[in-house]
């Protein structure tokens, strides 16, 4: 089947089609995807544009009314759209499915938000003077997502964006286009007018800079690497375009001498493996104290031994394959390097699954220190390390030693130690007793230093975002 392109409330052919792969089986495609050229991204954007002013001036009742009916969509379509997801990504199916039913749960919280979008009404200190502080619309938004939440982060964008009154041109990873091509289809059929909301599948390298870099976009959402992020970040600043940049993680999961050993376990296997591993949140460093390393390095070895990576859609399998050719490369290229610089492997093997995929199981890298490159780069897989600390006071030094600073999280039965690593962690977000993964959808979202720039996403705090805040003088 072809899916097509999304342009002022049309259905567009590509200037050329791809094939969408599943990474389980290198042999099932999923369908040929359009792929736009700059003329096209050009024309979505027009018609972005054209389309706000209409947008941000109906009733928010009626944005409402759309961003709730798509909600209500994905909900009861979470099982076919999680497997859709599971296919074309490459997560399992329970966590397919489980993502969908988070983006619905996006939708209709951004829903609500489209009513409460509160102003302040301030005396003057002119008497007869009357101050109103409210929020519009930003305008034109261009989101471009990563290939990892193939549904939720799209939404997790979209949904305010629309909310608020912007209109939208939308450019999801080339990867994973169907569970994009599903979200605008539903969005489309709730009720959007058309050109609220544009899909313009194609090539980063291709059509990026023009959705970045064309004067009528007014703000550019971004989720994705380093290296991309920066170079969108000067690009949309070049015109004076507003920027939100999430970008990676290198986050610490502290074990504590005084830990639950099985809920911390259990927790960095999930936060570590989960997703296959490719999550910005992942528990990528696991910092454990001396008392209890050997004991828990010993029982998660187990623990990962367990895992039974294959087919995203089989039953059995509790870790889905890699997402591509290029992302496996990647991450034997990390544990490789790793064990130059010392560290005892445990997994990281390619394994053959009963579809040709890309299969690898999870590795463990052990004895590490935070100064090698496995602790200091991404590696955007299921791979994580361990580094052996003496204290608490070692732990929080080597966790927040790191160019990132999205999530952190710290195990222990202490709730002196929890407080203090709450309060010395400098990461966006921290997790007491709980994976570095895994996050609600109506609180803000978002890191510091290198992960992250511009306004959180998610929860009350998009408003940040996608609204522009007026101040208005009335005398009487
Ligand atoms: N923080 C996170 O959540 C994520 C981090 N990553 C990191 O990035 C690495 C590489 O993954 P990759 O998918 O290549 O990441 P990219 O940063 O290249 O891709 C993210 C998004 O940006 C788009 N893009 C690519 N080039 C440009 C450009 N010049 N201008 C504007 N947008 C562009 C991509 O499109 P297209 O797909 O068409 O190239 C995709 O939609 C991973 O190994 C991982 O380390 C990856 C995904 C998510
Ligand atoms: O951990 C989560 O729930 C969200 C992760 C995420 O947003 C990401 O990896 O990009």
């Amino acid at each position: 089947m072809s899916y097509l392109n999304f342009i002022d409330g049309t259905w567009r052919e590509g200037v050329t089609m791809a094939p969408n792969i599943s990474p389980s089986d290198l042999s099932d495609v999923i369908g040929e995807f359009a792929r736009a050229d700059a003329a096209q991204a050009e024309e979505a954007i027009g018609a972005a544009a054209a389309a706000q002013p209409g947008w941000a001036s109906l009733p928010p009742g009626e944005r409402f009314a759309v961003l709730d009916r798509a909600g209500d969509e994905l909900q009861a379509r979470a099982d076919e759209l999680g497997e859709l997801l599971a296919r074309e990504e490459g997560k399992t199916r329970t966590e397919g499915t489980a993502e969908v039913k988070r983006a619905s749960q996006i939708l209709k919280f951004q829903a609500g938000e489209t009513l409460r979008n509160p102003g302040e009404v301030l005396p003057s200190v002119r008497p007869g003077v009357e101050v109103l502080v409210s929020r519009e619309p930003v305008g034109v938004v261009s989101i471009i997502t990563p290939w990892n939440f193939p549904i939720a982060i799209p939404a997790w964008k979209i949904a305010p964006a629309l909310a608020y009154g912007n209109c939208v041109v939308f450019k999801p990873a080339e990867l994973v286009p169907a569970s994009a091509w599903h979200l605008v289809d539903i969005l489309h059929r709730a009720g959007l007018p058309a050109g609220v909301l544009n899909l313009v599948m194609g090539r980063g390298r291709d059509i990026g800079d023009i959705l970045v870099g064309d004067p009528r976009v007014d703000a550019v959402s971004f989720t994705g690497s380093v290296d991309t992020g920066h170079r969108v970040l000067a690009t949309a600043q070049a015109h004076g375009a507003r920027v939100q940049l999430e970008m990676g993680g290198k986050n610490p999961l502290v074990i504590c001498d005084d830990a639950d050993l099985d809920a911390a376990v259990a927790g960095a296997r999930e936060g570590a493996f989960g997703s296959t591993g490719q999550r910005c949140t992942a528990s990528s460093r696991l910092i454990v104290t001396a008392g209890v390393h050997d004991a828990f390095v010993d029982r998660l070895s187990k623990a990962v031994d367990q895992i039974t990576v294959g087919h995203a859609l089989d039953a059995e399998t509790t870790m889905g394959p890699v997402v591509d050719e290029s992302q496996l490369a990647q991450d034997l290229r990390y544990i490789e390097l790793a064990t130059q610089q010392g560290a005892t492997l445990v997994g990281g093997d390619l394994v053959e699954g009963r579809t040709k995929g890309h299969y690898l199981s999870p590795a463990l890298a052990l004895d590490t220190r935070n100064t090698d490159t496995i602790n200091r780069e991404e590696v955007f897989g299921p791979v994580a390390s361990v580094i052996r600390v003496d204290d608490l006071d070692e732990a929080i030094e080597v966790a927040n030693d790191t160019e990132f600073g999205l999530t952190s999280g710290v195990y222990t039965s202490s709730l002196s130690t929890s407080t203090r690593f709450r309060q010395q962690s400098t990461a966006g977000m921290v997790m007491v007793n709980l994976p570095t993964a895994g996050v609600d959808f109506h609180v803000p979202f978002g890191g510091r230093r290198g992960s992250s720039y511009g306004p959180r996403e998610q929860g009350r705090g998009a408003r940040d975002f996608y609204t522009t805040t007026k101040t208005t003088y009335v005398a009487s």
